[in-house]
């Protein structure tokens, strides 16, 4: 019998930035108090259900990585390993990087807006190296295989994503080690657009609310026995309802 495979995925608690309502990307900022809430909430959110994480992969991002940390001391595993990667990062959002959504929103128009923000393949324009935005110069990125982005589009976010759900999350998952991914928006929404085999053009429409667990259980090809089910479904249908209606305000 195969052991049970339990994948548990967390975005980040409410950021500064998410508070301001400008496009985050790789720019690092750190979570705000109603996001160390969140974090701990999901935490509990574990802790309640007894599904208690072995094993944490984060992005290198500070905004995933404090919400990790707040989650698991709620849950009491702030012991379990970790290992974090770019690869997890949020998508780089490229010019749009520091700008705000509501502004960019009326200055270039719904259609373009929604694409930039939520199309499979369109990435935003490239971001200038000398921009106070940019992270080209970030020694934390300095090893990273390849050219530190400058902008991606959602597809360009799964091609950099799968060779570490490949070589780093199932095998911990193979080995029946519940894993706790703690993440972004994007990138989260590109590992469940691979899980649950989601079309290029129905991703459009998938939203990801901050700081709920959303759990997979997976069968031998690690793929999901079911849909994914978040420990809080009221709170994350109107976060997910929040991130959608993002700029329209
Ligand atoms: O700004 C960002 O990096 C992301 C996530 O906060 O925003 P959006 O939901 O617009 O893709």
């Amino acid at each position: 019998m195969t052991a049970k495979r339990t994948l548990i995925l967390l975005r980040h608690g409410q950021s500064e930035w998410n508070e301001l309502n400008l496009f985050t990307g790789w720019v690092d900022v750190r979570l705000t108090e109603q996001g160390k809430g969140e974090a701990r909430r999901g935490g509990e959110l574990l802790a309640e259900s007894g599904i208690l994480p072995d094993v944490l992969h984060t992005s290198l991002l500070s905004r995933a990585i404090q919400t990790a940390d707040i989650a698991l001391d709620a849950a009491d595993r702030l012991w379990i390993p970790v290992t974090r990667s770019w690869r997890l990062n949020e998508r780089h959002y490229g010019a749009l990087q520091g700008k705000d959504k509501a502004q960019t929103l009326e200055e270039f128009g719904p259609e373009q807006f929604q694409l930039w923000r939520r199309s499979f393949d369109v990435p935003p324009p490239p971001l200038d190296d000398a921009s106070e935005f940019s992270q080209v110069n970030d020694p934390r990125y300095a090893h990273i295989d390849g050219e530190v982005p400058r902008t991606e589009s959602l597809k360009l976010v799964i091609d950099r994503l799968l060779p570490y759900w490949e070589t780093a999350i199932v095998p911990d998952l193979e080995a029946g080690k519940t894993v706790l991914v703690t993440a972004h928006g994007n990138s989260l929404r590109g590992l469940v657009k691979h899980l649950e085999g989601i079309s290029d053009d129905d991703i459009a429409g998938l939203n990801i609310p901050t700081g709920i667990p959303l759990v997979y259980e997976l069968d031998e090809n690690n793929a999901p026995t079911g849909p994914g089910r978040y420990l809080d479904p009221e709170a994350a249908a109107a976060g997910a309802a929040a991130v959608a209606a993002q700029g329209k305000k």
